[in-house]
């Protein structure tokens, strides 16, 4: 904490706002960091049903070595007859498969803590082990869901809870055809190597959503391989608001029919990078979304924009007016008190458990950066002037944040 005298050069930067070099075609991002600063790209592909795509979050050589270490084990044909009228598909999927026990195999196993660590909203452990699935040509994934039929997986969910969320990663891409398709909410995507894509198959009530019918189109050419993992429900009551076992309504609507195979051709959605949709995943825990904007990557100097609700800060502010600020005294390692001359200010230090309004603050600060263990910290420092200006009283919600990007939400 050493403390530099003011300079005019000092001053005069005082007056201005500046961002350095390296925020500035960075508005919105997402960003995480332990020790080091990485960025996690997340695109969110719909908002209801909730779906997103990270971008790169598995290691193309990691990618490359979990598809060796499958294919050492030889899929075996995994057909698994299907409800369908057209004889020609006579199958739900063609494709040969295996399920893999999460930590077994060394890059299966990095993979899944690698996961595990990036979403950090999604308890994994509850998850099916690996289902790794190698579409040849003409390989497919008919339209379905993912969610089961409580009726006849009786066993599974009665245990384990539905399968809330699908992680799917990408391993390797069909030269053509085979992506991934969502007919009913017009999207169809051809994530890369490494990409994930995560999604949940209920409604905020817990009941299957009928919008999440998705597909693996007709490889063209080539070869796809995909890992999934079908997380359950049970055990992720601490950071989903609904972990019900739930209905389901939608079972059985397994067959390609022509519309759903022109979707296929037709790459619909360019899922090429594009910043302004970058958000925070994280924040699926509460369903909120938060802006982080990197000020500087060295040393690491972020904004959160929008981190608390309107209620919180009124509220707060609501505590700071019946609170004594005076001009705080430094001590010194004598324990004797003295006024610095570095800082003219008023201030109080207060203990948050003792006020749920600070208190709010305090939780919402330590779950939506959850890379610092704030438990550590000094208690609040408060000053009428840092209370109003680092907390903007707007509300963000997924809805206004996507309409303030020019998305429908
Ligand atoms: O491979 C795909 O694109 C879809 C896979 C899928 O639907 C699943 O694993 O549940
Ligand atoms: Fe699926």
């Amino acid at each position: 904490d050493e403390v530099i005298e003011f300079n005019e050069k000092i001053w005069e930067k005082c007056g201005k706002e500046l961002r350095g070099d390296s925020g500035k075609d960075v508005n919105l991002v997402c960003f995480r960091s332990s020790k080091h600063l990485l960025i996690q790209k997340v695109e969110i592909l719909s908002l209801r049903p909730f779906i997103l795509q990270y971008h790169n979050m598995v290691h193309r050589r990691l990618a490359k070595r979990s598809v060796l270490e499958a294919e050492a084990l030889q899929l075996e044909q995994l057909r698994i007859s299907g409800k369908t009228e057209t004889p020609e598909k006579s199958q739900v999927r063609a494709a040969n498969g295996t399920w893999l026990i999460h930590t077994k195999r060394p890059n299966f196993a990095r993979m899944f803590w690698n996961l595990q660590v990036n979403i950090r909203a999604l308890d994994l452990s509850t998850a099916e082990p690996w289902q790794i699935l190698s579409y040849n040509s003409e390989g497919y994934y008919a339209p379905h869901y993912d969610f089961l039929n409580p009726e006849t997986n009786k066993v599974l969910v009665e245990s384990r809870g539905n399968r809330i969320a699908t992680v799917l990663v990408i391993l390797q891409i069909a030269k053509k055809g085979g992506t991934t398709v969502f007919p009913k909410i017009n999207i169809n995507i051809r994530p890369k190597i490494g990409d994930v894509v995560v999604w949940l198959n209920t409604v905020p009530d817990g009941e299957s959503d009928s919008q999440t019918l998705h597909a693996a189109c007709p490889i063209k050419e080539g070869t796809k391989i995909g890992a999934t993992l079908w997380v359950h429900a049970n055990g992720q009551e601490f950071s989903l608001p609904y972990t019900s076992n739930g209905k389901d309504s939608f079972e059985g609507e397994e067959y390609w029919d022509e519309q759903y195979l022109d979707l296929c051709d037709n790459v619909a959605k360019d899922t090429t990078w594009q910043w302004r949709r970058a958000v925070c995943f994280e924040y699926l825990i509460s369903f909120q979304a938060v802006k982080v904007e990197v000020i500087s990557w060295s040393p690491g100097l972020v904004i959160y924009r929008d981190m608390f609700t309107k209620k919180q800060v009124l509220d707060y502010i609501e505590i700071m007016k019946h609170q004594d600020f005076e001009e705080q005294q430094v001590v010194n390692d004598d324990g004797t008190e003295y006024y610095s001359k570095y800082r003219k200010a008023n201030g109080t230090q207060i203990i948050a458990p003792d006020f749920p309004a600070a208190l709010s603050i305090w939780k919402t600060v330590k779950i939506l950066i959850p890379t610092l263990n704030i438990e550590s910290s000094e208690d609040i420092v408060a000053s009428p002037t840092s209370v109003v200006v680092t907390m903007p009283p707007t509300m963000t919600s997924w809805s206004t944040l996507l309409k303030k990007n020019g998305m429908a939400g």
